[in-house]
Parts: structure tokens; sequence; C-alpha cells
């Protein structure tokens, strides 16, 4: 891209872009946010007018269609994302896509295959990947702290959220039909992708639903097997309707000299096991927790670096979660 500001259109402009990311386009150099889209103009125009954005529109493909806008961020709910995402390759537009890539591993796919045919890049938000924290856990693991790497529990547990019990307004989170499947599909990949980012690509997965809470349709429970291409195992467990006594958001990685434990979503101390015992180690992330990422892809499309958290890498995400839920 020859243009020296990216500038983003953005199509949702919900919780995410309040915090994680929205700030973090604005303030990263050779960067803008130029536009904004929702269903509801009224929305679109509060929040352009809070963050000093120029445009605002209640219609995707006009945002896609200005000129001045060069690059989009989807931050919708999942099944809207591979529309969109197409919409924007089609117009010569690179996209940032939040997690997870779409509902499917089909849909993700049909979404790299415009990238391909239409050479316009496609990234989705798997932003832990360039994050401090697991950057510590990456380089401990990869200094040897804990020896060979035997392997991999992933252990999840939370209550129900106050919203989980309104039958007749429940979160889109857990419909499948537009999150892909309930909370696991919400979650789960973030701990899958970073996973794939530290040990390589998970070649085999398996897994057992259920839905023990009777809140929503949607599994709340599950248990999976993994296997990365490297030979390494691993399994999960993740309960979304737990006892808050059970509450638990814990990686362990084995070695055969120590353990790394760490957290996806808190960011607890990062727990080294080794012959001196546990040494907690904290690690500090940036206040708007995906720039870092997104510098990394206004650096691309600069042409000054390559990013890898592709839609490519983050397909095998969803390929994942589909074997786990037996989609596919
Ligand atoms: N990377 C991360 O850490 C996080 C990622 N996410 C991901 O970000 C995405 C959005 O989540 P979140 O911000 O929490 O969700 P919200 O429900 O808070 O916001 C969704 C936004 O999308 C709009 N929207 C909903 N459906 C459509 C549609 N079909 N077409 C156009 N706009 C639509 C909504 O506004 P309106 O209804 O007015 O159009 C709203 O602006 C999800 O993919 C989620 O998984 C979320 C949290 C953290
Ligand atoms: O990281 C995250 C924190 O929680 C949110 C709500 O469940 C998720 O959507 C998000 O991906």
């Amino acid at each position: 891209m020859s243009e020296k500001i990216i500038k983003w259109g953005f199509i949702g402009c919900g919780e995410v872009t309040k915090y994680k990311s929205g700030p973090a386009f604005q303030k990263i150099e050779h960067s803008e946010v130029v536009a904004v889209m929702s269903r509801d103009i009224s929305k679109a125009k509060a929040y352009a007018k809070e963050r000093g954005i120029a445009k605002w529109y209640n219609d995707a493909q006009e945002l896609i269609n200005d000129e001045d806008v060069n690059a989009v961020y989807i931050a919708t709910p999942p099944s809207s994302h591979a529309t969109y995402a197409i919409m924007s390759m089609k117009a010569g537009k690179p996209v940032y896509i939040e997690k997870p890539m779409a509902v499917t591993y089909e849909e993700c796919c049909r979404i790299n295959r415009i990238s391909q045919e239409t050479g316009i890049p496609c990234f989705v938000a798997y932003y832990r990947r360039y994050l401090p924290y697991f950057l510590k856990v990456k380089s401990l693991v990869e200094e040897g702290a804990i020896g060979n790497v035997i392997n991999i529990q992933i252990r999840f547990a939370q209550p129900p959220r106050d919203l989980d019990y309104n039958k007749e307004n429940l979160p889109w989170r857990v419909q499948p039909d537009i999150a892909g499947g309930g909370y696991f599909y919400d979650l789960a990949p973030h701990q899958i992708d970073i996973l794939q980012d530290m040990f390589g690509y998970i070649l085999e997965a398996n897994g057992y639903k259920s839905n023990r809470g009777g809140l929503y349709s949607a599994e709340d429970t599950l248990s999976a097997c993994f296997q990365f291409d490297s030979g390494l195992v691993g399994s999960g467990s993740w309960c979304f309707v737990a006892h808050e006594s059970a509450r638990e958001d814990r990686i362990e990685i084995i070695g055969d000299k120590g353990m790394i434990c760490f957290s996806v979503f808190t960011y607890d101390p990062i727990a080294l096991h080794t012959e001196r015992g546990r040494e907690e180690i904290p690690v500090e992330n940036p206040i708007y927790v995906q720039q870092p990422l997104i510098q990394a892809v206004v650096d691309h499309l600069l042409g000054k670096s390559i990013c890898n958290c592709d839609g490519e890498s983050a397909t095998l995400t969803n390929w994942v979660m589909d074997k786990i839920l037996n989609k596919i």
C-alpha cells in the first residue's frame, strides 16, 4: 500500500472498540480512524463525536466505499465477519477482523480465498501474540526454563453471567447462529491461538460437549484433547456454568524440568516451577491491549515489516474449535 497513513473505518463500535482496540488505532503513528458504522446511526454519531471521528454511517457498504477509508476494522459479532471482510477486500481494502475470525472453519476458508484472489491482506485480532505477558511465557519455553515440553493442560471455569439467566433476551455470545457456539467459541480461541503460536499447529483435536446448566441451548461444558504437529499432546476442559469456588483460568505447560502456569484472561503473575521452587513473574501489559498488534498491522500495511497474525493462521483456530465441537 502506497498511502503514508492508514485510514481506518470501523464496522461495529461496541464494547471491544471502547478500550481494548479503538484508542490504539488513534494513538499509533500513521494510523487514523476516519469513519465508524453502527446499524443505529445515532450510536455511530455519538461514538464518532466522542472520539473526534469525522464520519459516521449506518450502512457498511457506504463506509467501505468511502474514499477516505483505506482499511477496515470489523468489530461486529462473528456471524457478520465473513460478509464484511469479503465486501471490504473486494473493494481493495485490507481488513482487521475481530476474533473468532468467523462462525465456522468453512467461512474462514472463504475469507482466505477472497484474500488470495484479490491479493488484499486480512488480519485477525489475536493480540495476545504481541503482548509482553505471553511473549515472556514463550521466551521461558524457548530458553529451556522447564526443559523439554511434555504436556499442555488448559483449565477454564467460570459461573454463568447475569445476562445468561435472561431467557427472553440471551446475549449473542450464547447464540450459536451469531457466535459460532457458546462461550467456548468466544473465549477458547484466545487460548488455542496462543498455544499454536508457541508450539506450532494443532493437527488433531477431538472433544465432548454438554449442556449442564440448561440456561441456553449452546454447549456450556466441554472436554477436549489435541495434538500438535510436533507430537506434543494436550487436553482442555471448559465450564461456563461452574460454581464460583471452581473459577479457573489457567494453562499449564509441563516440562521434564519444571512447569509454567499462566492465565489467558486475568494475567495473574506467571508461575515458574523448577528445582529452585516456585517463582512468580509479574508482567505488565499496555493499557490498550490490542495496540502492539495494531502497530504490527499498520507497519505491515506501510510495508515496513510482516505481521503474521493473518487469516490463514486464525483459520486453524476455528478448525480446532469446530473439530472439538464436532462441527466438522
Ligand atoms: N479481541 C478481544 O479481546 C475481544 C474481541 N471481541 C470480539 O469483538 C467482536 C464484537 O464484540 P463486542 O464489541 O463485545 O460486541 P458488542 O455487542 O458490544 O458490539 C457489537 C457491535 O456490532 C454492531 N453490530 C451487531 N451486529 C451487527 C451486524 N450484523 N452488522 C453491523 N453491525 C452489527 C453493534 O451495534 P448495532 O447493534 O448498533 O449495529 C455493536 O456496535 C466479537 O467478534 C467479539 O468476539 C470482543 C471483546 C474482546
Ligand atoms: O477476551 C475477551 C474477554 O471476554 C469477552 C467476553 O466474553 C470476549 O469476547 C473476549 O474475546
